[in-house]
């Protein structure tokens, strides 16, 4: 088991180290895991090329996956590396430290849940239900306003303004290849996915003694038009055909997710897939996540929905993970069977 920085950890994720007998469970349980790690050779994840996008290629991983890999992306290698180091460096301050750094600034530190209100605090979570990981939520377009006097914060802050200028771009490469594919109209695709929207979770998933009786994140569909996942340690699930397959870790790629606004702009030809994280019970996992949305206020027209606007959306996901507990999502805004037939009626 590698070397853990406990204080560094939410005081909800301790109180598995302390048990010896868990720890030694999980030694063992390493040697099964890696056997297991190496007859998975085979990734089956389409493969986008960004160098020559074959629209048929994307349509077909749209459809049948809602997820695929990207290559020859163009975000730089060292700009990623940088990124991954300060976001270790961060991770790694006490717990109160990182309440403290964030304070007055437009980040905001999370852990236990990835649901977040719109201003960043978490939404309540029964602590049987915790989520193995922690957080920060990183508003794109609040983040020239600031300036962080903490040294390693502020240069985070420039490191994160570039990465999210590269992944806007290559979201709108993409998203204005599907728009072509889907025959929307200039303005519409102007105003499904804007840049303006951005933001950036980049995510610590502690060690875990207990990872099977644990989720680090668990099994979700985005929000979002496109997010698109730099993950450090393979981790990550995926529901294909009703089986969780896992996404294999490949240096220098992106994966790329639809997410549920991106399944109702499509008419529900493309899909948003259904994902989970796994923690580790031998290190850390790290992984930074772009999200984009539609363009405030934009009402989303479909054949399968009732008119909505990210924000109705957003509204009614938060009702729900309040009340239910849970995301219901794109079902609270379908038609039903007549209606869909016939939605003047
Ligand atoms: O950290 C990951 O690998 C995935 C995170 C994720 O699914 C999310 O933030 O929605
Ligand atoms: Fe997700």
């Amino acid at each position: 088991m590698s070397e853990m920085n406990l204080e560094s950890y939410p005081p909800v994720f301790r109180r598995q180290n302390t048990n010896p007998e868990a720890q030694a469970q999980a030694q063992i349980s390493c040697l099964d895991d890696n056997a297991k790690e190496l007859n998975q050779e085979f990734d089956p994840i389409p493969v986008v090329d960004l160098q020559c996008l074959n629209l048929d290629e994307l349509v077909e991983a749209c459809k049948q996956w809602g997820l695929f890999r990207l290559v020859n992306h163009g975000v730089p290698l060292t700009l990623v590396s940088q990124l991954e180091d300060h976001s270790k460096k961060l991770f790694s301050l006490s717990f109160e430290s990182k309440q403290a750094l964030v304070a007055s600034s437009p980040v905001s530190y999370f852990w236990g849940t990835p649901a977040l209100t719109p201003s960043g605090d978490s939404l309540s979570r029964s602590p049987q239900n915790i989520n193995w990981v922690e957080g920060f939520n990183v508003p794109l377009n609040q983040l020239s306003q600031f300036e962080a006097e903490d040294p390693t914060f502020d240069s985070f802050r420039l490191l994160l303004e570039e990465y999210g200028r590269h992944l806007a771009g290559l979201a709108t490469t993409i998203f204005q290849a599907m728009a072509k594919a889907l025959n929307l109209s200039p303005d519409q695709s102007k105003a499904y996915l804007s840049e303006s929207t951005g933001f950036i979770r980049v995510y610590r998933y502690p060690q875990c003694s207990m990872a099977d009786e644990t989720w680090g994140m668990e099994a979700h569909t985005d929000s979002s038009v496109l997010s698109i996942l730099n993950q450090d340690l393979g981790g990550f699930e995926l529901l294909k055909d009703d089986k969780w397959l896992q996404v294999q870790l490949i240096p220098d790629t992106l994966i790329l997710n639809l997410g549920d606004m991106m399944q109702a702009i499509s008419d529900d030809e493309y899909k948003s897939v259904k994902h989970r994280v796994k923690p580790n019970k031998h290190g850390e996992r790290y992984s930074i996540c772009y999200f984009v949305f539609p363009a405030e206020g934009s009402v989303i027209q479909s054949s399968k929905y009732k008119p909505f606007t990210y924000s109705d959306f957003q509204a009614q996901v938060q009702q729900d993970i309040k009340t239910l507990g849970s995301k219901i999502g794109l079902d609270r805004f379908r038609f039903n069977q007549t209606e869909a037939d016939d939605p003047a009626s």
